[in-house]
């Protein structure tokens, strides 16, 4: 049993018990298989070679396609019916028995695979309906648990059940995730942004608006610094908005293929927005509650807003703006003082 919890946090539902067991399982394997990189048997030590694309057209690394494999094989025979995956192109049945259904990406930030810095794996667990498409084509409300591992300098697996966050470190002594003391909740203050900022002039006007605003520090609107970060990892984000606040954006921009962002709603955006809101946080399109949207297709991108709560709201408050006001050089965004 890989998991040791702290029951003065909250029982694991039995019925996810099984599931969340098998993800640790691999999660503990993947992140021995990363630690050891090019040393390691696995994949004959280049976990970061490029081995082909996904249906998204993502090109996929060799670590993505064993990850992928290792979490569908773990999960059989744990109640998990329906499994959808980023390097599936459709939705697999594993076990006809089982009643709910998982969608995973099952390694996130692949571009830093190869260069030592934190990477993960993103999942979220919904009841499972009579088929599989259909399961996973509803709104993010119907999410039971939700999750992600980070293989950093820890392990650790943060997950939420629907009723807080709970975290759990990877103690390579005992082979064990270890529930932590201290649940992790969003702080209402920071001063950290986080953007891919070479997409600025693809970018909306809202969104240029919000940026310019953060950078323009103490001499802008805002009146105060800002300082940002982009480690091109949405786990590696997400884990420090939970420690210490701040805001992650990945908008919809100008470029083909992004006209909803970069990010998939299945199995990025749903499952951190549920574990983001049990925090105290907030997570949006930019306009939208991230968890009332309803995906179109298995692999829909979402444009995609998330963390300290006022945060979130402001950049909803840039878009009602008239466009002479977000587009001008700060204009009279005087208003947003603070
Ligand atoms: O390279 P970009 O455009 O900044 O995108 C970075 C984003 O892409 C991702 O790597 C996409 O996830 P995958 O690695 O699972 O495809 C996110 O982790 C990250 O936030
Ligand atoms: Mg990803
Ligand atoms: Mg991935």
């Amino acid at each position: 049993m890989p998991l040791q919890t702290d029951n003065s946090h909250g029982e694991i539902p039995e019925a996810l018990r099984p599931a969340l067991i098998a993800l640790c399982d691999v999660g503990a394997q993947l992140s021995r298989i990363i630690a050891l990189g090019p040393l390691g048997d696995a994949l004959g030590g280049k976990l970061g070679a490029e081995v082909g694309s996904n249906t998204d057209g993502d090109t996929q690394k060799a670590l993505d396609v064993m990850a992928d494999e290792l979490f569908a094989e773990a999960l059989k025979g744990t109640g998990v019916r329906w499994y959808a995956s980023e390097e599936q192109d459709e939705v697999v049945e594993i076990d006809t028995q089982g009643t709910l259904a998982l969608a995973i990406d099952p390694l996130d930030g692949s571009s830093n695979i190869d260069v030592n810095v934190s990477i993960g794996t993103i999942f979220g667990i919904q009841p499972a309906l009579d088929q599989g498409e259909e399961t996973f084509l509803r709104d993010g409300t119907h999410l039971l648990a939700s999750g992600y591992f980070i293989y950093g300098p820890q392990t650790i697996l943060v997950a939420t059940f629907g009723d807080g966050v709970r975290h759990f470190i990877l103690n390579r002594d005992s082979g064990m995730f270890e529930e932590a003391p201290k649940p992790p909740s969003i702080p209402s203050t920071a001063s950290e942004f986080a953007i891919n900022a070479s997409n600025y002039r693809h970018w909306a006007s809202p969104v240029r608006a919000y940026i310019d605003d953060c950078i323009a520090g103490v001499e802008g609107p805002r009146g105060r610094n800002f300082n940002m970060r982009w480690v091109a990892s949405l786990v590696a984000e997400t884990h420090r908005i939970m420690s210490r606040g701040g805001i992650f954006l990945y908008p919809s921009d100008s470029r083909d293929g992004y006209q909803n962002g970069r990010l998939r709603l299945v199995y990025e955006c749903a499952p951190i927005a549920f574990l983001v809101e049990q925090a105290g946080g907030k997570a949006t399109t930019g306009t939208k509650r991230i968890l009332s949207c309803v995906p179109d297709q298995l692999h829909t991108r979402v444009p995609f807003v998330f963390g300290t709560s006022d945060k979130v709201e402001r950049v909803a408050t840039y878009h009602d703006l008239p466009q002479n006001e977000v587009s001008a050089l700060f204009g009279n965004r005087g208003l947003f003082r603070a």
